[in-house]
């Protein structure tokens, strides 16, 4: 019997090991972690994750040819194949941080491979890498091989996540890369037998290992520059008077262009776009290409720009304040059908308005108090490692309650903002919404989410993305620019006991055109009113 064993219990080895499982009654399949209440959680009633269908294939499969186990050592010692999917974060200290991966756990992985092992494997790289990782792993498993061989094989995961069974059972292709040795080719053949049980031989990609590795970094790449591509062109619609939805309609017609991927949104989230376009950046880099690494940096400075573009909308709308003032968050997770929160956008959008003082009340389908107010105040890129080597952030944050729906998210608040597009938000009794909150009521909707006219007719002020600006908002300001905002926040502490039609002078002066006067103008009667002391 063949013997597979998983190192990493986490979104991609619990989902894709499940199924090759279910395909594959005669291969018996192990997945291990060092995270024992993960493990814990695969053998019990309450999976670690939410993934629609995913109970189902576990429940046919755990306890006859699926195991889930913390006794990482032996499993690893008894298999065939060796899959590796641990975590790969964005570095945060040292030579490349902010940029590059850290490959912290898949070394220790690959050295605990080479020192357990007593009989030759197949070592499979599952888990996202900087091309050429395969390279520096060959060089650890051999290092001390006992005489043992080992063939490492790269065999990237495309799925995403909400729909991962569906696209584990019927993937647009499957991709192998491997040393183009015999010892090699024969590896790659044997891991095409076990996919061949389920996916079609013509969607069984061969490669080289290099090419394997960087296909997931350039398709993980072409996606999020479609949608920071879709966002860049929200902006432009809100400005012109266009409506995104029917543009990207029209583009994606073009059957070269396709229609997926064009959702404009309040951003893209998830734990692998921002991590693997930084990866590539950072490769990119090396390689003596900075126009390369400019090209693509810019997929995130845009995305950051659009996630940054939505709360200072939310700001600008409500008066230029949001202190104190209850803000409605419908959806935290990084898009529909997951209770996954890595990178979401959420997390920056209600950053942003705790910086602004807004008091916050959240819901989300799936996920919970403990890990919003964990995301709230978590280090950037601290997510990415084993839940027990995570620091223990602070205390929670007072500003912020999560509740049980949406009605009592949104219960005497002064807006609604819409981030994550569950299903459930397309039927809400807006209505009834509507009436239970404070007037203006303002819906800021960063997933196109509801219906703009009819929300309108009720009495809403309606934001949103890419969508005909409301005519309350018309004059409000998008985005004021970083100099603006440096001028109104030097201007906000000189202004305090000097004459006031004399720094309204400098204001017209500083910014000549005719609408930012206005803006500033009524920024500044605000700031005479309130902010004096
Ligand atoms: N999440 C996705 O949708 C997705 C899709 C494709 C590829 N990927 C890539 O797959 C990899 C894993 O992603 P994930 O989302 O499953 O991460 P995850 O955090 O959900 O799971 C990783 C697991 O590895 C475990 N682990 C870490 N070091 C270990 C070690 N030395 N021994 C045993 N267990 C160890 C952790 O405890 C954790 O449970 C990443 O490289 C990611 O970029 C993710
Ligand atoms: O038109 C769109 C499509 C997606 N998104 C957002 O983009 C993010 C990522 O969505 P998606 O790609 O569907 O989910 P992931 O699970 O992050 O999957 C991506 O990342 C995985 C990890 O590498 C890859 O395996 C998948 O192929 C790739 O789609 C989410 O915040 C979405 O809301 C948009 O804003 N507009």
């Amino acid at each position: 019997m063949t013997k597979i064993c998983c190192i990493g219990a986490g979104y991609v080895g619990g989902p894709t090991m499940a199924i090759i499982a279910l395909k594959c009654p005669e291969i018996q399949v192990a997945v291990v972690d060092i995270s024992a209440p993960r493990i814990n959680a695969w053998n019990s009633e309450q999976l670690p994750i939410y993934e629609p269908g995913l109970d189902n294939v576990v429940k046919q499969c755990r306890g006859k040819n699926l195991f889930f186990s913390n006794d990482v050592e032996k499993h690893v010692c008894e298999a065939d194949i060796v899959f590796v999917s641990v975590n790969t974060p964005t570095k945060t200290q040292g030579l490349g941080a902010g940029k590059a991966a850290d490959l912290t756990y898949w070394e220790s992985a690959a050295r605990m491979i080479a020192d357990v092992s007593k009989s030759s494997k197949i070592v499979v790289e599952k888990s996202t890498v900087p091309v050429k990782t395969a390279e520096a792993i060959e060089r650890i498993l051999t290092h001390n091989s006992k005489g043992i061989s080992f063939q490492i094989l790269s065999n990237p995961e495309f799925l995403a996540e909400g729909t991962a069974i569906e696209d584990l059972l019927k993937p647009d292709r499957v991709l192998i890369g491997g040393r183009e040795t015999p010892e090699g080719n024969k590896a790659v053949k044997a891991l095409k037998d076990v996919y061949a049980h389920w996916v079609p031989e013509d969607r069984i990609l061969c490669a080289n290992l290099w090419s394997a590795e960087l296909s997931k970094l350039a398709a993980n790449a072409f996606l999020a520059q479609r949608i920071s591509s879709v966002n860049a062109m929200s902006a432009l619609c809100e400005a012109t008077g266009a409506d995104v939805t029917e543009v990207s309609h029209a583009v994606g017609k073009d059957t070269r262009i396709g229609p997926k991927f064009l959702n404009a949104s309040v951003g893209f989230g998830g734990s692998c776009f921002q991590k693997d376009i930084l990866n590539l950046v950072y490769i990119c880099e090396c390689n003596g290409l900075p126009e390369v690494a400019h090209y693509w940096k810019q997929v995130i400075i845009m995305n950051d720009y659009q996630k940054n573009r939505f709360v200072n909308r939310v700001v600008s709308s409500m008066f230029n304040t949001v202190a104190n003032k209850k803000i409605a968050i419908l959806g935290f997770a990084f898009k529909k059908d997951t209770g996954d929160t890595r990178e979401t956008p959420a997390i920056d959008v209600c950053n942003g308005l705790l910086g602004d003082k807004a008091q916050l009340s959240i819901y989300d389908p799936q996920v919970s108090e403990s890990q919003i107010q964990k995301d709230l105040s978590m280090q950037k890129f601290d997510w990415d490692h084993p839940a027990h080597l995570q620091p223990s952030g602070p205390t929670d944050l007072k500003q912020v309650s999560v509740v049980r729906d949406a009605y009592a998210a949104t219960k005497d608040a002064h807006a609604v903002c819409i981030l994550t597009e569950w299903d459930e938000f397309k039927s809400l009794d807006y209505q009834k919404i509507y009436d239970n909150m404070q007037k203006p009521a303002f819906i800021f909707d960063g997933r196109n989410v509801i219906d703009v006219e009819k929300s309108r007719k009720m009495g809403f002020v309606v934001y949103s993305i890419g969508k005909q600006l409301d005519d309350f908002l018309k004059d409000m300001p998008a985005l004021l620019s970083r100099r603006q905002f440096t001028v109104i926040f030097r201007l906000r502490t000189q202004v305090r006991g000097l004459y006031l039609v004399q720094n309204l002078n400098l204001f017209l002066e500083v910014l000549p055109n005719e609408s930012n006067k206005f803006v500033v103008f009524i920024f500044y009667r605000c700031l005479t009113c309130f902010s004096f002391n």
